[in-house]
């Protein structure tokens, strides 16, 4: 048995409904990620826990009306096939077909060169299913706010301009998925500032 593993709720107990159930499987994927993302930081200065942003990614989610423990859990797990060792069949064995087939539709292939990578995401936005786009969606945001908050030191400011028209170009095919959030990367886009080496910046001239 894995720390992930969800023990079997006793189907008497008066407590055992299907909320506490999604939360049962919710607090799973949480568990299973901190545990696949624990030696990766961020990109900031602060070298901040990779958890935090997926952490981030489902709460925007659930704040924005996307409530589906399905959605959630892939949230939670965006991340984990990209960007540690984990695989698509033990995402499967665990969280089932469903979580792991959103999953894939937010991994990119890592063996592709970058430029093809990020074309890629461009080339398929629209095409993902609609759960798939509202975590793309959440992920973008969440990226594009932690750029405005502290970007990584390495980044010129060139780099990040570029990140942002990328991320529009991505996003922009994805309005369907959710209203609430397209329009707070709307905001972004039209308004949003960073700074960099003391000096302000508009994300988009
Ligand atoms: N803004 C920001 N991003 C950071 C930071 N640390 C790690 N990242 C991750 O870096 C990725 C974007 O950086 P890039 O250089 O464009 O892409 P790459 O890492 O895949 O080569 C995002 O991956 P992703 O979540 O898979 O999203 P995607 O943009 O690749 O779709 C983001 O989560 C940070 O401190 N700030
Ligand atoms: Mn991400």
């Amino acid at each position: 048995m894995q720390i992930w593993d969800i023990a079997p709720i006793e189907s008497t107990s008066s407590s055992s409904d299907s909320s506490d159930d999604s939360l049962a499987q919710l607090l799973s994927a949480v568990t299973f990620a901190s545990v696949k993302h624990s030696e990766q930081r961020r990109k900031d200065i602060d070298g901040t826990p990779y958890i935090n942003h997926v952490i981030g990614v489902a709460q925007l989610l659930a704040s924005n009306g996307h409530t589906s423990v399905h959605t959630l859990q892939a949230a939670i797990l965006h991340d984990t096939v990209e960007d540690t060792a984990t695989t698509l069949d033990e995402l499967r064995d665990v969280f089932g077909e469903r979580v792991a087939s959103i999953v894939h539709e937010c991994t990119d292939d890592k063996s592709l060169p970058k430029q093809a990578r990020k074309q890629a995401q461009i080339d398929k936005a629209g095409c993902v299913s609609i759960e798939a786009q509202q975590v793309k969606l959440a992920d973008k945001l969440y990226n594009l706010r932690d750029l405005q908050r502290c970007p990584p030191p390495d980044w010129t400011v060139h780099r990040i301009k570029e990140y942002y028209t990328w991320a529009r170009n991505v996003t922009c095919q994805m309005r369907q998925a959710s209203e609430p959030l397209s329009r707070l990367l709307d905001d972004v886009y039209a308004n949003g500032t960073f700074e960099k080496d003391g000096v302000k910046y508009k994300c988009l001239d």
